[in-house]
């Protein structure tokens, strides 16, 4: 369990993080979303104690991580991916973890086969593939056997086969009863592996919600309409909260009302009706939607696209 209170990092004028409060209870993945920039890392190094917070504060399992005598048995981490250059044999590797943190030798075993690293557990890290340095990243987080983990974009970098692969562990060891933190900025790939979310943008708490809910929120409320008699509906439809607009020859994109709505003003009115479809926003324009004014560097490309428009 993580529990963050109004959790702050300032780096000079710039603040990485803005007063942050959310917990990420046992037993779900919980999914840190947010684009670039956004403070997720910040926020986790926090959580590990690994920078510190300028005001507000974070704990892990009811104590700040330093707070706690074997954190390890508490808390695994894996922060971002990169190759772990050592000629050490993964074995070694983990061996040497375990050695210095009082973990048996039995365990080193048990998560070299949880990770699916047997094969080649006796190779030195340094040939090792960025999906093979993410297993033994993992395998490392699990040693102390932790009651919760924090991983940031644990995915970032792998083939189709390691993304399932990951996805699949993160929820297991979440119907554990395991506390499961796992940042991205990709929201289609959240949507598969958490079932709660954190979103951030710019530092701040945009929604903490469940997948299902956001989805649902984000993509209220837009109707496709097809019809012969377009240009009526349209006058038909028009009202103060409601936006129409002409999206192809025939076809409008309402806001504002429902599909039943549009029905039934249609057929009051003996409007013919090919086509009434509620629109679905697709994840990743659920997340961008949220997060749009929340970005910190924006392509170029679509800053000018946007005010081409
Ligand atoms: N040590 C630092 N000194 C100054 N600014 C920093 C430092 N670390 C992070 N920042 C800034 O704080 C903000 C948040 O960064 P952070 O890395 O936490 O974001 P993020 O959501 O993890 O993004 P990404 O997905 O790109 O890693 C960014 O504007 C970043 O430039």
């Amino acid at each position: 369990m993580i529990e963050a209170k109004a959790l702050t990092k300032r780096y000079g004028d710039k603040i990485a993080v803005n007063d942050l409060s959310f917990t990420v209870k046992p037993g779900v993945v919980t999914g840190f979303l947010g684009p670039n920039g956004a403070g997720k890392s910040t926020t986790m190094r926090m959580i590990l104690g690994l920078d510190r917070p300028t005001s507000g504060s974070v704990t892990v399992n009811g104590r700040p991580y330093a707070g706690h005598a074997a954190p390890l048995h508490e808390v695994g981490a894996l922060l971002e991916a990169k190759a772990i250059h050592t000629g050490r044999t993964a074995y070694n590797h983990l061996l040497a973890l375990a050695a210095t943190t009082g973990i048996p030798r039995g365990r080193v075993d048990e998560v070299i086969d949880l990770v699916g690293l047997r094969d080649v557990a006796r190779k030195r890290v340094g040939g090792f593939s960025l999906g093979m340095g993410q297993r033994l990243g993992i395998a490392s987080a699990l040693l102390g056997d932790p009651r919760t983990l924090i991983l940031d974009e644990p995915v970032n970098g792998l083939d189709p086969e390691g993304i399932l692969w990951i996805r699949n562990l993160l929820k297991d060891l979440a119907a554990e009863g395991r506390a499961v933190f796992v940042s991205s900025h990709l929201m289609s790939e959240m949507a598969l592996t958490a079932e709660h979310l954190i979103v951030i943008g710019r530092g701040k708490l945009i929604a903490d919600t469940s997948v299902t809910e956001f989805i649902e929120r984000a993509s209220a409320g837009r109707v496709k309409v097809r019809s012969p008699q377009a240009a009526r509906l349209r006058d038909l439809l028009a009202g103060p909260d409601v936006t129409v607009a002409d999206i192809a020859e025939g076809t409008l994109l309402v806001s504002g009302l429902t599909s039943d709505q549009i029905g039934m003003i249609a057929g009051d009115n003996g409007v013919t009706l090919f086509e009434l479809a509620p629109q679905q926003a697709s994840l990743e324009e659920a997340f961008m939607e949220l997060t749009g004014e929340s970005v910190e560097y924006r392509a170029p490309a679509r800053t000018a696209e946007r005010s081409a428009a």
